[in-house]
Protein backbone atom coordinates (compact mmCIF):
# COMPACT_ATOMS: atom_id res chain seq x y z
CA UNK A 1 0.00 0.00 0.00
CA UNK A 2 1.53 3.49 -0.74
CA UNK A 3 0.32 5.85 1.49
CA UNK A 4 0.70 10.13 1.27
CA UNK A 5 0.46 12.25 4.44
CA UNK A 6 -0.96 15.45 5.48
CA UNK A 7 1.78 18.13 4.94
CA UNK A 8 1.60 19.29 9.07
CA UNK A 9 2.82 15.83 9.81
CA UNK A 10 5.17 15.50 7.49
CA UNK A 11 6.94 18.82 8.92
CA UNK A 12 6.58 17.43 12.48
CA UNK A 13 7.54 13.49 11.57
CA UNK A 14 10.79 15.93 10.25
CA UNK A 15 11.35 18.02 13.25
CA UNK A 16 11.09 14.76 15.62
CA UNK A 17 13.58 13.01 13.17
CA UNK A 18 16.23 16.44 12.78
CA UNK A 19 16.23 16.57 16.69
CA UNK A 20 17.75 13.26 16.81
CA UNK A 21 20.42 13.68 13.54
CA UNK A 22 23.24 16.00 12.90
CA UNK A 23 22.19 18.96 11.34
CA UNK A 24 21.25 18.56 7.47
CA UNK A 25 21.19 14.85 7.43
CA UNK A 26 17.74 14.93 5.90
CA UNK A 27 18.33 17.33 3.78
CA UNK A 28 21.62 15.40 2.45
CA UNK A 29 19.41 12.20 2.55
CA UNK A 30 17.15 13.66 -0.11
CA UNK A 31 19.31 15.14 -1.91
CA UNK A 32 21.33 11.85 -2.44
CA UNK A 33 18.26 10.13 -3.32
CA UNK A 34 17.67 12.96 -6.08
CA UNK A 35 20.80 12.89 -7.20
CA UNK A 36 20.51 8.95 -7.75
CA UNK A 37 17.46 8.98 -9.87
CA UNK A 38 19.13 11.53 -11.85
CA UNK A 39 21.89 9.79 -12.74
CA UNK A 40 19.87 6.98 -13.59
CA UNK A 41 17.49 8.70 -15.92
CA UNK A 42 20.66 10.40 -17.37
CA UNK A 43 22.72 7.00 -17.83
CA UNK A 44 19.18 5.62 -19.40
CA UNK A 45 18.46 9.07 -21.78
CA UNK A 46 19.85 10.89 -24.69
CA UNK A 47 23.53 11.04 -23.61
CA UNK A 48 24.01 8.05 -21.97
CA UNK A 49 25.69 9.00 -19.27
CA UNK A 50 26.27 11.81 -16.39
CA UNK A 51 29.13 13.25 -17.68
CA UNK A 52 28.94 16.49 -20.05
CA UNK A 53 24.97 16.25 -19.65
CA UNK A 54 23.51 19.42 -19.33
CA UNK A 55 21.41 19.99 -16.42
CA UNK A 56 19.49 23.14 -15.39
CA UNK A 57 17.98 23.28 -11.76
CA UNK A 58 15.42 25.93 -11.17
CA UNK A 59 15.77 27.00 -7.56
CA UNK A 60 13.12 28.74 -5.63
CA UNK A 61 12.91 30.46 -2.11
CA UNK A 62 13.22 27.37 0.32
CA UNK A 63 14.58 24.03 1.02
CA UNK A 64 12.90 22.65 -2.11
CA UNK A 65 15.12 24.46 -3.72
CA UNK A 66 18.51 23.13 -0.99
CA UNK A 67 17.53 20.17 -2.36
CA UNK A 68 17.69 20.39 -5.95
CA UNK A 69 21.07 22.59 -5.23
CA UNK A 70 22.74 19.71 -3.03
CA UNK A 71 21.74 17.03 -6.19
CA UNK A 72 22.50 19.36 -8.75
CA UNK A 73 26.21 19.48 -6.94
CA UNK A 74 26.71 15.35 -6.40
CA UNK A 75 25.58 15.66 -10.52
CA UNK A 76 28.02 18.65 -11.16
CA UNK A 77 30.97 16.74 -9.30
CA UNK A 78 30.44 13.57 -11.11
CA UNK A 79 30.74 15.96 -14.94
CA UNK A 80 27.62 17.01 -15.25
CA UNK A 81 27.35 20.50 -16.84
CA UNK A 82 24.96 22.10 -14.19
CA UNK A 83 23.33 25.74 -14.34
CA UNK A 84 20.96 27.44 -11.81
CA UNK A 85 18.15 29.75 -12.02
CA UNK A 86 18.07 31.53 -8.92
CA UNK A 87 13.97 33.04 -8.95
CA UNK A 88 14.17 33.84 -5.71
CA UNK A 89 16.25 37.05 -4.14
CA UNK A 90 20.02 36.00 -3.63
CA UNK A 91 19.37 36.17 0.40
CA UNK A 92 16.43 33.98 0.40
CA UNK A 93 18.08 31.13 -1.90
CA UNK A 94 19.70 28.25 0.05
CA UNK A 95 22.87 29.41 0.92
CA UNK A 96 24.69 25.94 1.55
CA UNK A 97 22.64 24.58 -1.07
CA UNK A 98 24.40 27.38 -4.01
CA UNK A 99 27.62 27.28 -1.99
CA UNK A 100 27.99 23.38 -2.72
CA UNK A 101 27.10 23.67 -6.26
CA UNK A 102 29.43 26.81 -7.06
CA UNK A 103 32.37 24.54 -5.41
CA UNK A 104 31.41 21.47 -7.64
CA UNK A 105 31.83 23.45 -10.73
CA UNK A 106 28.17 24.91 -10.86
CA UNK A 107 26.84 28.28 -12.21
CA UNK A 108 24.33 30.36 -11.98
CA UNK A 109 22.78 31.34 -15.55
CA UNK A 110 19.47 34.53 -16.50
CA UNK A 111 19.79 32.78 -19.85
CA UNK A 112 16.32 30.42 -20.10
CA UNK A 113 17.77 29.37 -23.24
CA UNK A 114 19.54 26.66 -20.97
CA UNK A 115 16.14 25.68 -19.89
CA UNK A 116 15.53 24.80 -23.48
CA UNK A 117 18.84 22.86 -24.42
CA UNK A 118 19.05 21.16 -20.82
CA UNK A 119 18.98 16.75 -21.22
CA UNK A 120 17.58 17.44 -17.04
CA UNK A 121 15.39 20.36 -15.47
CA UNK A 122 15.07 19.83 -11.76
CA UNK A 123 12.59 21.68 -10.39
CA UNK A 124 13.25 22.88 -6.76
CA UNK A 125 11.20 26.07 -6.73
CA UNK A 126 8.95 24.82 -4.77
CA UNK A 127 7.81 21.85 -2.68
CA UNK A 128 5.62 21.45 0.36
CA UNK A 129 5.58 25.22 0.76
CA UNK A 130 4.12 25.68 -1.91
CA UNK A 131 1.15 27.60 -2.57
CA UNK A 132 -1.04 28.80 -5.25
CA UNK A 133 0.14 28.89 -8.87
CA UNK A 134 3.87 29.42 -10.42
CA UNK A 135 4.64 32.77 -9.95
CA UNK A 136 5.86 35.13 -13.25
CA UNK A 137 9.70 34.68 -12.54
CA UNK A 138 9.78 30.85 -13.14
CA UNK A 139 7.43 30.90 -16.63
CA UNK A 140 9.97 31.60 -18.95
CA UNK A 141 12.27 28.95 -17.50
CA UNK A 142 9.06 26.30 -17.52
CA UNK A 143 7.90 27.44 -20.72
CA UNK A 144 11.41 26.83 -22.25
CA UNK A 145 11.97 23.50 -20.04
CA UNK A 146 8.49 22.47 -21.27
CA UNK A 147 9.25 23.31 -25.00
CA UNK A 148 12.50 21.72 -25.16
CA UNK A 149 13.92 17.80 -25.12
CA UNK A 150 14.54 17.88 -21.25
CA UNK A 151 13.15 15.13 -18.82
CA UNK A 152 11.66 16.91 -15.94
CA UNK A 153 12.39 16.44 -12.64
CA UNK A 154 10.52 17.77 -9.92
CA UNK A 155 11.65 17.69 -6.31
CA UNK A 156 9.28 16.66 -3.61
CA UNK A 157 6.38 17.82 -6.09
CA UNK A 158 5.65 19.51 -9.31
CA UNK A 159 5.61 23.12 -8.48
CA UNK A 160 2.37 24.47 -8.87
CA UNK A 161 0.64 21.50 -7.30
CA UNK A 162 -1.46 21.80 -4.32
CA UNK A 163 0.62 19.21 -1.76
CA UNK A 164 -2.35 18.36 0.40
CA UNK A 165 -5.34 18.49 -2.42
CA UNK A 166 -3.77 17.90 -5.72
CA UNK A 167 -5.38 21.37 -6.92
CA UNK A 168 -3.59 22.62 -9.60
CA UNK A 169 -5.03 26.50 -9.67
CA UNK A 170 -3.31 27.63 -12.52
CA UNK A 171 0.08 26.94 -14.12
CA UNK A 172 2.09 23.72 -12.83
CA UNK A 173 5.46 22.34 -13.99
CA UNK A 174 4.78 19.06 -15.95
CA UNK A 175 7.10 16.50 -14.57
CA UNK A 176 7.97 13.02 -16.14
CA UNK A 177 9.34 12.19 -12.82
CA UNK A 178 8.77 13.30 -9.62
CA UNK A 179 11.17 12.45 -6.82
CA UNK A 180 9.68 12.44 -3.83
CA UNK A 181 10.95 12.25 0.22
CA UNK A 182 10.05 10.28 3.34
CA UNK A 183 6.19 10.03 2.19
CA UNK A 184 4.32 10.23 -0.31
CA UNK A 185 2.19 13.91 -0.53
CA UNK A 186 -1.50 13.43 -1.18
CA UNK A 187 -1.40 16.24 -3.81
CA UNK A 188 0.59 13.12 -6.36
CA UNK A 189 -1.88 10.88 -5.76
CA UNK A 190 -4.76 12.37 -6.76
CA UNK A 191 -6.09 13.92 -10.34
CA UNK A 192 -5.30 16.86 -11.72
CA UNK A 193 -1.79 16.78 -9.38
CA UNK A 194 -1.25 13.28 -10.37
CA UNK A 195 -1.46 13.84 -14.03
CA UNK A 196 1.43 16.51 -13.52
CA UNK A 197 3.41 13.87 -11.41
CA UNK A 198 4.60 11.83 -13.69
CA UNK A 199 6.26 9.01 -12.26
CA UNK A 200 6.20 9.17 -9.23
CA UNK A 201 9.67 8.20 -6.86
CA UNK A 202 9.60 7.63 -3.12
CA UNK A 203 12.89 8.37 -1.32
CA UNK A 204 13.19 6.77 2.11
CA UNK A 205 14.78 9.35 4.77
CA UNK A 206 13.86 7.84 7.75
CA UNK A 207 10.25 9.15 8.32
CA UNK A 208 7.73 6.61 10.31
CA UNK A 209 5.46 6.00 7.46
CA UNK A 210 4.59 2.39 8.36
CA UNK A 211 0.72 2.13 7.10
CA UNK A 212 0.25 0.35 10.46
CA UNK A 213 0.79 3.41 12.31
CA UNK A 214 -2.51 5.03 10.51
CA UNK A 215 -0.81 8.62 10.88
CA UNK A 216 -1.63 8.68 6.66
CA UNK A 217 -4.49 10.60 4.84
CA UNK A 218 -4.48 9.00 1.53
CA UNK A 219 -4.24 5.34 0.76
CA UNK A 220 -3.54 4.12 -2.78
CA UNK A 221 -3.85 -0.06 -2.78
CA UNK A 222 -1.40 -2.20 -4.84
CA UNK A 223 -2.00 -5.84 -6.08
CA UNK A 224 -0.61 -7.54 -3.00
CA UNK A 225 -3.23 -5.29 -0.78
CA UNK A 226 -6.05 -6.28 -3.32
CA UNK A 227 -5.10 -9.82 -3.28
CA UNK A 228 -5.51 -10.57 0.05
CA UNK A 229 -9.37 -8.49 -0.12
CA UNK A 230 -10.45 -10.94 -3.06
CA UNK A 231 -13.22 -12.89 -2.17
CA UNK A 232 -12.24 -16.46 -2.71
CA UNK A 233 -14.74 -19.94 -2.71
CA UNK A 234 -14.18 -22.11 -0.03
CA UNK A 235 -14.41 -26.04 0.02
CA UNK A 236 -17.91 -25.69 2.14
CA UNK A 237 -18.76 -22.37 -0.55
CA UNK A 238 -22.26 -23.21 -2.24
CA UNK A 239 -24.12 -20.27 -4.12
CA UNK A 240 -25.76 -18.39 -1.04
CA UNK A 241 -22.94 -18.63 1.17
CA UNK A 242 -20.67 -16.69 -1.44
CA UNK A 243 -23.44 -14.03 -1.34
CA UNK A 244 -26.21 -12.92 -3.46
CA UNK A 245 -26.02 -9.58 -5.67
CA UNK A 246 -29.53 -7.90 -6.18
CA UNK A 247 -29.72 -5.71 -8.87
CA UNK A 248 -32.00 -2.64 -9.30
CA UNK A 249 -31.42 -1.48 -12.59
CA UNK A 250 -32.50 -0.70 -16.08
CA UNK A 251 -35.65 0.46 -17.42
CA UNK A 252 -37.62 0.48 -20.51
CA UNK A 253 -35.63 3.33 -22.35
CA UNK A 254 -32.27 1.80 -20.89
CA UNK A 255 -32.27 -1.84 -20.71
CA UNK A 256 -28.72 -2.18 -21.43
CA UNK A 257 -27.45 -0.47 -18.37
CA UNK A 258 -29.33 -3.68 -16.38
CA UNK A 259 -27.08 -6.04 -18.72
CA UNK A 260 -23.88 -4.28 -18.44
CA UNK A 261 -23.88 -4.13 -14.06
CA UNK A 262 -25.84 -8.25 -14.25
CA UNK A 263 -22.64 -9.49 -16.72
CA UNK A 264 -20.05 -7.47 -14.39
CA UNK A 265 -21.76 -8.81 -11.45
CA UNK A 266 -21.72 -12.33 -12.40
CA UNK A 267 -17.99 -11.95 -12.71
CA UNK A 268 -17.71 -10.09 -9.27
CA UNK A 269 -16.76 -13.16 -6.77
CA UNK A 270 -20.45 -13.89 -5.26
CA UNK A 271 -22.50 -16.60 -5.95
CA UNK A 272 -25.78 -15.63 -7.98
CA UNK A 273 -27.26 -12.58 -9.47
CA UNK A 274 -30.59 -11.66 -9.19
CA UNK A 275 -32.71 -8.79 -11.18
CA UNK A 276 -35.49 -6.89 -10.70
CA UNK A 277 -36.58 -4.32 -12.83
CA UNK A 278 -38.14 -3.35 -16.62
CA UNK A 279 -35.41 -4.96 -18.40
CA UNK A 280 -35.67 -8.67 -17.11
CA UNK A 281 -35.96 -10.25 -20.66
CA UNK A 282 -32.57 -8.71 -22.04
CA UNK A 283 -31.05 -9.70 -18.95
CA UNK A 284 -31.89 -13.21 -19.35
CA UNK A 285 -30.83 -13.72 -23.18
CA UNK A 286 -27.79 -11.83 -22.44
CA UNK A 287 -26.90 -13.46 -19.19
CA UNK A 288 -29.24 -16.91 -18.96
CA UNK A 289 -27.17 -17.40 -15.49
CA UNK A 290 -29.00 -14.08 -14.10
CA UNK A 291 -32.26 -14.99 -11.65
CA UNK A 292 -35.40 -12.53 -12.88
CA UNK A 293 -38.06 -11.77 -10.61
CA UNK A 294 -40.91 -9.59 -11.51
CA UNK A 295 -41.73 -6.46 -9.17
CA UNK A 296 -39.13 -4.28 -7.43
CA UNK A 297 -36.57 -5.13 -4.23
CA UNK A 298 -38.91 -6.02 -1.48
CA UNK A 299 -40.75 -8.78 -3.93
CA UNK A 300 -36.90 -10.78 -4.35
CA UNK A 301 -35.42 -12.97 -2.63
CA UNK A 302 -32.61 -12.54 -0.01
CA UNK A 303 -29.80 -10.92 -1.21
CA UNK A 304 -26.41 -9.94 0.86
CA UNK A 305 -26.27 -6.83 -0.87
CA UNK A 306 -28.29 -4.09 -3.64
CA UNK A 307 -26.91 -2.59 -6.72
CA UNK A 308 -29.44 0.14 -7.60
CA UNK A 309 -29.66 3.07 -10.04
CA UNK A 310 -27.65 2.27 -12.84
CA UNK A 311 -30.34 3.36 -15.85
CA UNK A 312 -33.13 3.46 -13.39
CA UNK A 313 -34.49 6.50 -15.18
CA UNK A 314 -36.53 8.58 -12.00
CA UNK A 315 -40.27 7.88 -12.11
CA UNK A 316 -42.27 6.26 -10.05
CA UNK A 317 -40.91 2.56 -10.48
CA UNK A 318 -37.14 3.86 -10.02
CA UNK A 319 -38.14 5.65 -6.54
CA UNK A 320 -39.77 2.87 -5.20
CA UNK A 321 -36.90 0.63 -6.13
CA UNK A 322 -34.44 3.18 -4.63
CA UNK A 323 -36.71 3.06 -1.30
CA UNK A 324 -37.39 -0.63 -1.24
CA UNK A 325 -33.63 -1.32 -1.86
CA UNK A 326 -32.29 1.28 0.93
CA UNK A 327 -34.96 -0.06 3.97
CA UNK A 328 -33.76 -3.66 3.12
CA UNK A 329 -30.46 -3.79 5.93
CA UNK A 330 -28.17 -4.76 3.78
CA UNK A 331 -25.62 -3.01 2.39
CA UNK A 332 -26.90 -0.72 -0.88
CA UNK A 333 -25.10 0.33 -3.72
CA UNK A 334 -26.27 3.72 -5.40
CA UNK A 335 -25.39 4.92 -8.53
CA UNK A 336 -26.63 6.84 -11.66
CA UNK A 337 -30.39 7.93 -11.32
CA UNK A 338 -30.57 6.34 -7.88
CA UNK A 339 -27.96 9.27 -6.91
CA UNK A 340 -30.31 11.90 -8.26
CA UNK A 341 -33.43 10.50 -6.15
CA UNK A 342 -31.44 10.08 -3.56
CA UNK A 343 -30.34 13.71 -3.61
CA UNK A 344 -33.67 14.35 -2.20
CA UNK A 345 -33.52 12.46 0.97
CA UNK A 346 -30.13 14.19 2.10
CA UNK A 347 -29.01 10.83 3.90
CA UNK A 348 -28.66 7.33 3.43
CA UNK A 349 -27.83 4.25 5.65
CA UNK A 350 -24.26 4.07 7.23
CA UNK A 351 -23.61 0.61 4.66
CA UNK A 352 -24.71 2.66 1.76
CA UNK A 353 -21.81 2.53 -0.93
CA UNK A 354 -22.63 5.95 -3.04
CA UNK A 355 -21.02 5.95 -6.26
CA UNK A 356 -21.27 9.80 -8.40
CA UNK A 357 -19.24 10.84 -11.06
CA UNK A 358 -18.83 14.44 -10.64
CA UNK A 359 -21.73 15.49 -12.28
CA UNK A 360 -23.69 13.06 -9.43
CA UNK A 361 -21.59 14.66 -6.92
CA UNK A 362 -22.69 17.92 -7.52
CA UNK A 363 -26.48 17.06 -7.61
CA UNK A 364 -26.24 15.23 -3.93
CA UNK A 365 -24.22 18.10 -2.78
CA UNK A 366 -27.44 20.31 -3.91
CA UNK A 367 -29.33 17.58 -1.73
CA UNK A 368 -27.42 18.53 1.39
CA UNK A 369 -27.14 22.33 0.69
CA UNK A 370 -23.83 22.86 -0.64
CA UNK A 371 -23.27 24.61 -4.15
CA UNK A 372 -20.39 23.41 -6.12
CA UNK A 373 -19.79 23.25 -9.97
CA UNK A 374 -18.90 20.17 -11.85
CA UNK A 375 -15.15 21.52 -12.15
CA UNK A 376 -14.64 22.46 -8.53
CA UNK A 377 -15.66 18.62 -7.77
CA UNK A 378 -13.11 17.64 -10.33
CA UNK A 379 -10.58 20.49 -8.59
CA UNK A 380 -10.50 19.07 -5.11
CA UNK A 381 -11.59 15.35 -5.52
CA UNK A 382 -10.57 14.71 -1.83
CA UNK A 383 -12.60 17.55 -0.35
CA UNK A 384 -15.43 16.89 -1.98
CA UNK A 385 -15.53 13.12 -1.61
CA UNK A 386 -14.86 13.88 1.92
CA UNK A 387 -17.56 16.27 2.10
CA UNK A 388 -20.05 13.78 0.98
CA UNK A 389 -19.57 11.09 2.69
CA UNK A 390 -19.97 13.11 5.88
CA UNK A 391 -22.75 14.79 4.58
CA UNK A 392 -24.77 11.72 3.93
CA UNK A 393 -23.02 9.37 6.68
CA UNK A 394 -21.61 6.80 4.51
CA UNK A 395 -19.07 5.48 1.89
CA UNK A 396 -18.87 7.41 -0.87
CA UNK A 397 -16.65 6.64 -4.35
CA UNK A 398 -16.20 9.40 -6.60
CA UNK A 399 -15.42 8.13 -9.88
CA UNK A 400 -13.36 10.35 -12.76
CA UNK A 401 -9.82 10.33 -13.53
CA UNK A 402 -8.81 9.85 -9.90
CA UNK A 403 -11.37 7.75 -8.19
CA UNK A 404 -11.42 8.52 -4.29
CA UNK A 405 -13.01 6.28 -2.14
CA UNK A 406 -13.98 7.32 1.53
CA UNK A 407 -15.74 7.03 4.18
CA UNK A 408 -16.95 10.15 6.95
CA UNK A 409 -13.66 9.52 8.88
CA UNK A 410 -10.38 7.79 8.25
CA UNK A 411 -7.60 7.36 5.10
CA UNK A 412 -9.22 8.08 1.72
CA UNK A 413 -8.77 5.28 -1.02
CA UNK A 414 -7.51 6.73 -4.21
CA UNK A 415 -7.07 4.52 -7.02
CA UNK A 416 -4.01 4.05 -9.11
CA UNK A 417 -5.29 1.44 -12.11
CA UNK A 418 -7.68 4.41 -13.92
CA UNK A 419 -7.35 5.31 -17.52
CA UNK A 420 -9.20 7.88 -19.56
CA UNK A 421 -9.97 4.96 -21.67
CA UNK A 422 -12.58 4.07 -19.36
CA UNK A 423 -14.59 6.81 -19.88
CA UNK A 424 -16.72 5.61 -22.56
CA UNK A 425 -20.67 4.64 -21.82
CA UNK A 426 -21.65 2.40 -19.48
CA UNK A 427 -18.32 1.49 -17.58
CA UNK A 428 -19.75 3.28 -15.15
CA UNK A 429 -22.56 0.67 -15.18
CA UNK A 430 -19.83 -1.96 -15.43
CA UNK A 431 -18.34 -0.36 -12.04
CA UNK A 432 -21.64 -0.58 -9.90
CA UNK A 433 -22.49 -4.43 -10.59
CA UNK A 434 -18.41 -5.09 -9.69
CA UNK A 435 -18.45 -3.52 -6.40
CA UNK A 436 -22.43 -4.60 -5.93
CA UNK A 437 -21.07 -8.24 -6.18
CA UNK A 438 -17.90 -7.73 -3.32
CA UNK A 439 -20.11 -6.55 -1.06
CA UNK A 440 -22.45 -9.22 -1.65
CA UNK A 441 -19.59 -11.30 -0.96
CA UNK A 442 -19.19 -9.49 1.83
CA UNK A 443 -16.21 -7.01 1.47
CA UNK A 444 -16.88 -3.76 3.66
CA UNK A 445 -18.29 -0.72 1.55
CA UNK A 446 -14.93 1.01 1.15
CA UNK A 447 -12.95 -2.18 0.28
CA UNK A 448 -15.54 -3.33 -2.08
CA UNK A 449 -15.52 -0.16 -3.56
CA UNK A 450 -11.78 0.14 -4.01
CA UNK A 451 -11.10 -3.42 -5.31
CA UNK A 452 -14.03 -2.43 -7.72
CA UNK A 453 -12.38 0.20 -9.06
CA UNK A 454 -8.75 -1.62 -9.27
CA UNK A 455 -10.22 -4.41 -11.23
CA UNK A 456 -11.98 -2.11 -13.54
CA UNK A 457 -9.32 0.28 -14.17
CA UNK A 458 -7.05 -2.73 -14.91
CA UNK A 459 -9.80 -4.52 -17.23
CA UNK A 460 -9.71 -1.29 -18.83
CA UNK A 461 -6.43 -1.06 -19.71
CA UNK A 462 -6.45 -4.93 -20.32
CA UNK A 463 -9.47 -4.86 -22.57
CA UNK A 464 -7.96 -1.13 -24.46
CA UNK A 465 -4.09 -2.20 -25.21
CA UNK A 466 -4.31 1.26 -26.21
CA UNK A 467 -7.28 0.86 -28.49
CA UNK A 468 -10.01 2.42 -27.95
CA UNK A 469 -12.57 0.00 -25.46
CA UNK A 470 -16.02 -0.12 -24.50
CA UNK A 471 -17.99 -1.43 -21.56
CA UNK A 472 -18.70 -5.20 -23.04
CA UNK A 473 -15.02 -5.38 -23.47
CA UNK A 474 -14.31 -4.44 -20.21
CA UNK A 475 -16.37 -6.34 -18.34
CA UNK A 476 -14.62 -9.20 -20.45
CA UNK A 477 -11.47 -8.29 -19.01
CA UNK A 478 -12.58 -8.40 -15.34
CA UNK A 479 -11.56 -12.23 -15.30
CA UNK A 480 -7.81 -11.53 -16.34
CA UNK A 481 -7.78 -8.30 -14.49
CA UNK A 482 -8.56 -10.45 -11.37
CA UNK A 483 -6.22 -12.79 -12.22
CA UNK A 484 -3.61 -10.87 -13.02
CA UNK A 485 -3.74 -9.09 -9.08
CA UNK A 486 -3.68 -12.59 -7.54
CA UNK A 487 -0.50 -13.76 -10.08
CA UNK A 488 1.06 -10.37 -8.56
CA UNK A 489 2.18 -9.78 -12.03
CA UNK A 490 3.79 -6.65 -11.72
CA UNK A 491 7.13 -6.75 -10.05
CA UNK A 492 6.31 -4.02 -7.18
CA UNK A 493 2.87 -4.54 -7.02
CA UNK A 494 2.15 -1.18 -8.61
CA UNK A 495 0.51 -1.35 -12.20
CA UNK A 496 2.13 1.06 -14.04
CA UNK A 497 0.61 4.76 -14.17
CA UNK A 498 -0.83 6.39 -17.34
N1 LIG B 1 11.94 20.02 6.50
C1 LIG B 1 12.86 19.06 6.26
O1 LIG B 1 13.51 18.56 7.13
C2 LIG B 1 13.07 18.59 4.91
C3 LIG B 1 12.50 19.24 3.84
N2 LIG B 1 12.80 18.89 2.62
C4 LIG B 1 12.49 19.76 1.50
O2 LIG B 1 12.03 21.01 1.93
C5 LIG B 1 10.84 21.34 1.24
C6 LIG B 1 10.04 22.31 2.02
O3 LIG B 1 10.82 23.44 2.20
P1 LIG B 1 10.25 24.81 2.74
O4 LIG B 1 9.46 24.57 3.95
O5 LIG B 1 11.39 25.71 2.89
O6 LIG B 1 9.25 25.25 1.62
P2 LIG B 1 9.36 25.29 0.01
O7 LIG B 1 8.38 24.33 -0.52
O8 LIG B 1 10.74 25.22 -0.45
O9 LIG B 1 8.75 26.77 -0.28
C7 LIG B 1 9.50 27.88 0.10
C8 LIG B 1 8.77 29.18 -0.10
O10 LIG B 1 8.31 29.31 -1.44
C9 LIG B 1 7.34 30.34 -1.49
N3 LIG B 1 6.23 29.92 -2.35
C10 LIG B 1 5.02 29.43 -1.97
N4 LIG B 1 4.28 29.13 -3.03
C11 LIG B 1 5.00 29.45 -4.11
C12 LIG B 1 4.75 29.37 -5.49
N5 LIG B 1 3.59 28.89 -5.97
N6 LIG B 1 5.74 29.76 -6.33
C13 LIG B 1 6.91 30.24 -5.85
N7 LIG B 1 7.19 30.34 -4.54
C14 LIG B 1 6.26 29.95 -3.68
C15 LIG B 1 6.90 30.56 -0.08
O11 LIG B 1 7.45 31.76 0.41
P3 LIG B 1 6.80 33.20 0.08
O12 LIG B 1 7.50 33.66 -1.16
O13 LIG B 1 5.32 33.01 -0.13
O14 LIG B 1 7.11 34.05 1.26
C16 LIG B 1 7.49 29.35 0.65
O15 LIG B 1 7.75 29.62 2.01
C17 LIG B 1 10.21 20.03 0.96
O16 LIG B 1 9.25 20.11 -0.08
C18 LIG B 1 11.41 19.20 0.62
O17 LIG B 1 11.78 19.44 -0.73
C19 LIG B 1 13.72 17.78 2.37
O18 LIG B 1 14.99 18.33 2.26
C20 LIG B 1 13.68 16.76 3.45
C21 LIG B 1 13.95 17.39 4.75
N1 LIG C 1 -10.62 10.48 -17.60
C1 LIG C 1 -10.83 9.34 -16.93
N2 LIG C 1 -9.79 8.63 -16.44
C2 LIG C 1 -10.01 7.48 -15.76
N3 LIG C 1 -11.23 6.94 -15.55
C3 LIG C 1 -12.29 7.61 -16.02
C4 LIG C 1 -12.16 8.82 -16.73
N4 LIG C 1 -13.40 9.25 -17.05
C5 LIG C 1 -14.26 8.33 -16.59
N5 LIG C 1 -13.60 7.33 -15.97
C6 LIG C 1 -14.19 6.16 -15.32
O1 LIG C 1 -15.15 5.59 -16.22
C7 LIG C 1 -16.33 5.25 -15.51
C8 LIG C 1 -17.46 6.09 -16.08
O2 LIG C 1 -18.59 5.97 -15.29
P1 LIG C 1 -19.89 6.85 -15.54
O3 LIG C 1 -19.52 8.28 -15.63
O4 LIG C 1 -20.88 6.44 -14.52
O5 LIG C 1 -20.33 6.38 -17.00
P2 LIG C 1 -21.63 5.66 -17.51
O6 LIG C 1 -22.78 6.35 -16.80
O7 LIG C 1 -21.66 5.90 -18.98
O8 LIG C 1 -21.54 4.24 -17.17
C9 LIG C 1 -16.04 5.49 -14.05
O9 LIG C 1 -15.54 4.33 -13.45
C10 LIG C 1 -14.95 6.55 -14.08
O10 LIG C 1 -14.12 6.54 -12.95
K1 LIG D 1 9.28 21.24 -6.78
Amino acid sequence: MRCAHAVDWVRAAEGELMARLPEGTLMQRAAAGLAACCVELLVGGRQGRVRGSRVLVLVGSGDNGGDALYAAARLARRGARVRAALLAPPERTHAGGLAALLAAGGRTTDDPAEAASADLVLDGIVGIGGRGPLREAALPWVDAAQAGEALVVAVDLPSGVDPETGAVPGRAVQADVTVTFGTHKPGLLVDPGASHAGVVRLVDIGLPVAPEAGDHVVEALQHADVAALLPEPEAESDKYRRGVVGIAAGSARYPGAAVLAVGSALRGGCGAVRYVGAAGADVVRAHPEALVGDGGPADAGRVQAWVVGPGLSQDTDAERAVTEALAAEVPVLVDADGLRLLARRGSAPANALLTPHAGEAVALLAGVGVTATREEVEGERLRYARMLARAYGCTVLLKGSTTVVTGPEGPARVNPTGTAQLATAGSGDVLAGLAGALLAAGLAPRDAGSVAAYLHGLAGRISSGGAPTCATAITAALPEAWRSVIAGDTDDGIPPFR
